[in-house]
């Protein structure tokens, strides 16, 4: 694999973006976005509505075209080695298209049939690790629409890609699906090892299956953070947001606990604190408050640091 011309990337980048930028007219829907991804990486690319996300995939997978800057998918650019820059993409923008009253099994050999060398057995192979060999008999009219989006993902991993490119995969997916979908992509990850970009405007949902987001906003990059390393720091503690009567007094008290776990204790307002702790010691917290006097009207989990954020970078921007 080789290595990008500016030398961010490392040999194992399979996918990079250099200022990538997208004008129409007068406007511009994405300013000189740069990432790179990594074999086996889940990343998020994340964003409110509108934030260019759709725009920055068909970008990269060449439905449109750059105004300036460049993609390069297994060290080919987009823009002077199409074609074997997109020989290492597996990529679903819209919705899946499949001929409803043929098998799933048969919408793959028809397209197996389009793209070289897919072997059966090749088949076999994608249609278990998106969980629909099962299925593979039934005709794709009576898949609902979680197992036709993982049809999608199967017929897009049957020419063995590097890089998996997913536009909102999970939007219109009930919770259950959503959950599976989210569990097929990480062993896909791990056992095909391939790049995942997947686009979404929901942090939650990138929490729990990427390594790395990278947020944009009004087609601008705000920030890549890495998900893991927070999550790693120690997944004991438990940040929780409390109402109380008097903020301050409250402080006091949990300060001259001796609870080892019991970290950050912040005021977040007159009848607010925030800390961090471990789930079995919050009725010791419980205990100490209402001995000290101070009246405990609510306990919330707090949002990670990274949803709060968030929300500022996209406030008044976001429709979750
Ligand atoms: N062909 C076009 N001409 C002009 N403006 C466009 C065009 N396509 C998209 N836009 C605008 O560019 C911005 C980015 O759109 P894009 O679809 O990339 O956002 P997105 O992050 O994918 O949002 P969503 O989550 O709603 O799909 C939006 O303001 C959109 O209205």
């Amino acid at each position: 694999m080789k290595t990008s011309k500016n030398g961010q990337g490392e040999h194992n980048t399979v996918l990079q973006l250099n200022g990538v930028t997208k004008r129409i007219g007068s406007k511009t829907l994405v300013s000189g976005l740069s990432f790179q991804i990594a074999k086996g990486e889940i990343v998020g690319l994340l964003g409110p509505n509108g934030a260019g996300k759709t725009t920055t995939i068909r970008m990269i997978v060449g439905l449109i075209g750059m105004t300036e800057g460049d993609v390069h998918i297994g060290g080919h650019s987009v823009r002077t080695d199409f074609e074997r820059a997109i020989r290492h993409v597996g990529g679903i923008i819209e919705n899946p298209e499949f001929y409803p009253y043929m098998t799933g099994m048969d919408n793959l050999k028809q397209y197996a049939r389009m793209a070289e060398g897919v072997t059966e057995a090749r088949i076999h192979e994608v249609t278990k690790l998106v969980g629909l060999q099962n299925a593979l008999n039934k005709k794709v009219k009576a898949y609902s629409l979680g197992m036709r989006q993982r049809l999608g993902i199967a017929q897009a991993l049957l020419h063995r890609p590097s890089v998996l490119i997913l536009d909102e995969p999970t939007n219109g997916l009930d919770p259950a699906g959503i959950r599976e979908m989210r569990e097929y992509m990480k062993s896909i990850a791990e056992t095909e090892g391939i790049a995942i970009l997947v686009s979404s405007h929901l942090l939650s949902e990138m929490e729990l299956m990427c390594s790395r987001v990278v947020v944009i906003q009004e087609g601008k990059l705000v920030t890549v953070r890495s998900i893991g390393a927070e999550q790693e720091e120690d997944s004991n503690l438990i940040s929780l947001s409390l109402q109380v009567s008097n903020s301050e007094q409250a402080r006091s008290i949990l300060k001259g606990l001796k609870i080892d776990s019991l970290q950050a204790i912040e005021e977040a307002g007159p009848d607010r604190l925030a800390l961090s702790i471990r789930h079995e010691d919050i009725p010791e917290v419980v205990a100490a408050l209402a001995g000290g006097g101070v009246g405990l009207y609510r306990i919330e989990e707090r949002k990670s640091t990274l949803e709060d954020e968030f929300m500022k970078w996209t406030e008044g921007n976001r429709i979750a």
